[in-house]
């Protein structure tokens, strides 16, 4: 890339169809990989013709744009002794509200999860605050995953000699200090400079399982190496509608010994609509190049997150299964389970794990609390429990919640939200979130009489569900007519 461009050539290229952008002082031309852009191609034509290194490089590491075009893509230096009063007042529309570190509370004030939530709210950018917090129509899911687990009492043992605790684990095949996985979440980087390398680096310094999205802002290659050499990761897959891309993707990860499970995303078929997110119309994203104007917005508002999802193969069926598996050897975990019934069905279709979500209420709204869906697992096929990893994340907020999960059977559980504001402390952060949950399940464990939790896996008389049973749905194929005539 010896060549120099100038102002005047770029600004000729500012279509859709003919889109050069500058991005950290260097020129390409986006117009073929616009789009296929999975934050959206809006987002990249907004900057066609323009420098677009701010948005950038909020959202993704430095080199990402490199090491993804092709050479005839790269098409030079920007050349600085070109810039005119016009090309830098083009520039000045961008208005990112940027965090502030000053403003942030100290991370010795932030006690427990939820903590993290506020702080990000409070002193995080607004854009990357709506994103994140922000979950499908009414926010029914998002608010039952939490409110549920608080429905769920312990029957605490008394006198069992706690002095002595272990809250270690083996998630498909790792040892874990205790049975945790951070999330995979997209775009970390909108919370923090270090992004999905805080994320690694946190949960590797605290003896946890980091799930790198699809979507992540830094390249897996710079997320694995946050961690040592040999420290563990999963990686989660949204299948493409181009499914060579993920083909392709599917054969990196074969390459890559530190990637221990393939967690498939189930639940997403249609990115929902996330209102937060919606109304933030102030940012940079709500100029829509297409629309022809400045700062107009679509009807639907001005979500990130509803555009981010279009390259997400909504034709995605049980079969392509079979199409994964000739393609990955890792263990397979189809993220996204909601019912019984298709847990049974991944079971059968030999998968090595699931996890019980509905994407942090951020699919369906309406969907039922995850933890209601591990009671009627256990309820109506307990033998998937014995059969493969079960997994739960949504709304799991407190220690406590984790030694919960583990009683009704599950391997583990994913927690995201709290650790993607945990970012904005760059790896401190993470790890403080995880010390925390650690404390929280030590604790949770002595007072309820526990030392290990294989003790306790799967046991229920450790819980009462009474509250929690009025919401199960009704046994499938089960009525009180039928029960009484079999009993005839
Ligand atoms: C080769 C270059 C690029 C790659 C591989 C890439 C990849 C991605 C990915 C994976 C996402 C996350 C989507 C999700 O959360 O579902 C994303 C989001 C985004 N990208 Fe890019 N991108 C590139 C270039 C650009 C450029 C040039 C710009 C702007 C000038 C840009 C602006 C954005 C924005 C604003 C988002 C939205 C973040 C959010 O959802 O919160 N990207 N991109
Ligand atoms: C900001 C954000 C981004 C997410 N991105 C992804 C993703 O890329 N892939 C995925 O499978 N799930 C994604 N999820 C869902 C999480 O993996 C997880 O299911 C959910 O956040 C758990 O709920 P919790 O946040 O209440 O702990 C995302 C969630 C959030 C909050």
């Amino acid at each position: 890339m010896a060549q120099k461009v100038s102002v005047a050539e770029i600004t000729k290229h500012a279509t859709p169809d003919d889109c050069w952008v500058v991005v950290n002082g260097k020129v390409y031309d986006l117009s073929k990989f616009a789009p296929n852009h999975p934050g959206g191609p809006e987002m990249v034509y907004k900057y066609a013709g323009k420098d677009g290194t701010k948005t950038y490089n909020q959202f993704h590491s430095k080199d990402l744009i490199e090491k993804q075009l092709s050479d005839s893509e790269k098409l030079g230096e920007f050349d600085e002794s070109t810039v005119t009063d016009t090309w830098v007042n083009a520039q000045k529309e961008e208005t990112i509200s940027e965090a502030d570190p000053n403003e942030r509370p100290p991370l010795s004030m932030l006690l427990n999860c939820d903590d993290f939530e506020k702080a990000f709210a409070k002193s995080g950018p607004q854009k990357a605050n709506a994103y994140i917090s922000s979950a499908s129509n009414d926010l029914l899911s998002l608010n039952a995953n939490k409110s549920f687990w608080q429905k769920l009492w312990f029957r605490p043992r008394i006198m069992r000699n706690v002095s002595a605790i272990n809250t270690k684990s083996k998630m498909f095949g790792c040892d874990v200090i205790m049975p945790v996985w951070i999330c995979p979440m997209g775009v970390a980087k909108g919370a923090g400079e270090q992004g999905e390398c805080a994320l690694g680096a946190g949960a590797a310094a605290s003896g946890i399982i980091h799930c790198v999205s699809t979507v992540s802002s830094y390249d897996l290659g710079d997320v694995l190496a946050s961690a040592p050499r040999t420290y563990p990761f999963f990686f989660q897959l949204y299948v493409d509608k181009q499914r060579q891309k993920t083909e392709a993707l599917l054969k990196r990860l074969e390459t890559l010994d530190q990637i221990k499970a393939l967690f498939v995303t189930v639940d997403l078929a249609v990115v929902s609509k996330r209102e937060a997110d919606e109304r933030i119309k102030t940012q940079e994203n709500t100029a829509s190049y297409l629309h022809g104007e400045k700062n107009k917005i679509d009807k639907k508002g001005a979500g990130l997150a509803r555009t981010n999802g279009s390259f997400i193969d909504w034709a995605l069926s049980w079969e392509d299964l079979a199409w994964v598996r000739k393609h990955s050897s890792l263990p397979i975990v189809v993220k996204g389970i909601q019912s019984a019934a298709d847990a049974k069905m991944a079971m059968q279709m030999g998968c090595q794990g699931i996890v019980v979500s509905n994407h942090g209420g951020r699919a369906l709204d309406s969907a039922p609390a995850t933890i209601l869906v591990l009671l009627e697992i256990r309820r109506d096929c307990p033998e998937v429990f014995d059969r493969m990893e079960v997994h739960v994340d949504g709304g799991i907020r407190r220690g406590s919640d984790i030694l919960k999960a583990v009683c009704l059977g599950a391997k583990g559980v994913g927690v995201g939200r709290p650790f993607q504001c945990s970012v904005m402390y760059d790896r401190e952060g993470v790890e403080a979130v995880a010390e925390i949950l650690q404390d929280e399940l030590e604790t949770a464990m002595r007072l309820c009489g526990v030392t290990h939790l294989d003790q306790v896996r799967g046991d229920m008389s450790w819980l009462n569900t009474s509250e929690l049973e009025q919401y199960l749905p009704k046994r499938q194929g089960w009525s009180f007519f039928g029960s009484l005539r079999s009993r005839l």
